[in-house]
């Protein structure tokens, strides 16, 4: 969460010249504000609807932006086999300036437990995040557009591939 995902995938996919979607959004489009669905219906609701919208994403050429538990779905990991997955990381250090709300797994304390709560489930998650990356970046320390075009250079010298590496 915060990783930069929906600001940097949509420069990325605009350096590409491929459409931008983000799967949060898309949900949101459709259903109304995440932290509503969460509320009213739970979360198991809300990984539903948003499989749908993965996999819906996933069609054809495109950047995607997966929301952060996306890829928690075993059939969301099954569709990133075929797919470049670029993992975006930020540092615990970097990150509180970046969570201001709306994110119902981590809202509901002050500003020190939101970051506990991002820290406690980024760690847990991190395993499964690096088995499906094709390649990370972490985007702690650095601008958004020249993360953005790191990513696009990278993507556009590798060509079709699946080989991991590290930037
Ligand atoms: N490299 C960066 N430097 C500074 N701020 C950044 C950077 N990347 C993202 N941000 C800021 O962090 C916040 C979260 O970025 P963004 O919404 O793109 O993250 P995300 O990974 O899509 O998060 P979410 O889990 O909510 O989908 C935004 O306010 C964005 O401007
Ligand atoms: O990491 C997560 O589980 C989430 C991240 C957001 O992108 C949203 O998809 C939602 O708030 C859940
Ligand atoms: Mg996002």
């Amino acid at each position: 969460m915060a990783a930069g995902k929906s600001k940097i995938g949509r420069l990325v996919a605009r350096s590409l010249g491929v459409p931008f979607r983000d799967t949060d959004k898309l949900v949101t489009a459709v259903h109304g504000p995440i932290s509503d669905i969460f509320a009213e219906r739970g979360e198991g609701a809300f990984r539903v609807l948003e499989r749908q919208a993965v996999s819906d994403a996933l069609q054809g050429d495109a950047v995607v932006a997966l929301g952060g538990g996306a890829v928690l779905d075993a059939a969301t990991q099954a569709d990133l086999a075929g797919h470049t997955v670029v993992l975006l990381t930020v540092d615990r250090d970097s990150v509180a300036r970046r969570l201001s709300g709306g994110r119902p797994l981590l809202d509901g304390g002050d500003a020190d437990e939101a970051v506990e709560r991002w820290a406690s489930i980024a760690e847990a998650r991190m395993p499964i995040y690096e088995s499906l990356a094709t390649v990370t970046f972490n985007t702690s320390a650095r601008p958004i557009s020249h993360i953005a075009d790191d990513i696009a250079t990278w993507a556009r010298q590798r060509g079709p591939g699946t080989e991991r590496s590290t930037s």
